[in-house]
């Protein structure tokens, strides 16, 4: 089912001189994680602010969950996209990580009972649920970034959008995150956008697309855009470091043959070929 569609769409900010956001099409399935690459202003958050509501585009349609998103029905509309954004410091109102998540929902005209229960249930979807009591300040870059995801899905989002979400984090804090958005796609069928640089994040989801400019320059497979030198250099983004280690000694014909999921099975992979030399 398509949950998204992003059909013709341009937005313009006045004092540039040319468009942020350029005839953009794509559209994205329910439980589909896209994540959206490109240097600094490419029209990333641009696109970000006009699917949240907080732009009118010029011109072009979006489409979420079957509405066109309007000035008319951007409330109800922004209900059905979460966002979770660089730094989680500046994301939390609450004293306890509970008190933090059930927050959220003050606005929703629900019972004070409800509102701890949902809370409840978003932390044990990040599994965060035993650090309900604790302050969030002491809490690590990684669990804040659950913690955060939590407060995004007691509202219950369509699409969930990490803004950059892991770009502070350290590698642990990354894997984390990671390993909360696989989970909460394979039990919620949640759909992800995530925006980032990070290419290790990128071939971890379904599809990436690159911005250029505006203009969407490559939609497909991480596994293509390996591939793509041109369009990697282009875009300032540099492969993962066992991605370009493989390429590197595939142009060498130095790779030996066989299978390997991880830097350890590589690394055993040239040993033996080395020792059988
Ligand atoms: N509020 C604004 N007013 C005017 N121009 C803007 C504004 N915000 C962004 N732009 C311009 O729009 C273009 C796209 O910027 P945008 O911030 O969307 O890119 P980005 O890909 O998110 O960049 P970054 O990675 O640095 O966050 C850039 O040329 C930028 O200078």
């Amino acid at each position: 089912m398509t949950i998204l569609q992003v059909k013709n769409l341009n937005y313009h900010y006045s004092q540039m001189t040319k468009a942020s956001i350029s005839k953009l099409n794509f559209s994205l399935n329910s439980g589909e994680w896209l994540t959206i690459l490109g240097k600094n202003g490419s029209g990333k958050s641009t696109l970000v602010h006009l699917l949240d509501g907080l732009l009118l585009a010029d011109s072009g349609q979006i489409i979420i969950d079957g509405q066109i998103l309007s000035k008319e029905n951007i409330w109800s509309i922004r209900k059905k996209i979460g966002i979770v954004f660089q730094n989680p410091d500046n994301q939390f109102v609450g004293e306890t990580v509970l008190d933090d998540v059930a927050f959220g929902m003050e606005n929703n005209a629900v019972t004070r009972k409800l509102m701890f229960q949902r809370a409840n249930d978003a932390l044990q979807k990040v599994n965060m649920a035993a650090f309900a009591d604790r302050q969030p300040a002491r809490l690590s870059g990684g669990q804040k970034q659950r913690v955060a995801i939590a407060g995004v899905l007691v509202l219950n989002p369509k699409i969930l959008i990490l803004d950059e979400a892991t770009s502070m984090l350290d590698p642990i804090g990354r894997q984390e995150v990671w390993q909360t958005i696989k989970k909460l796609r394979e039990n919620h069928q949640l759909t992800v956008i995530s925006i980032s640089h990070d290419l290790t994040e990128m071939a971890l989801s379904d599809r990436v697309i690159v911005l250029n400019d505006g203009k969407i320059t490559f939609d497909g497979k991480a596994k293509a855009l390996f591939l793509k030198d041109k369009l990697l250099n282009d875009n300032g983004l540099k492969l993962p470091f066992l991605s370009q280690l493989v390429k590197d000694l595939r142009q060498n014909k130095i790779m030996p043959s066989g299978n390997f999921k991880n830097g350890k099975e590589l690394a055993a992979l040239i040993w033996k070929s080395f020792s059988s030399m």
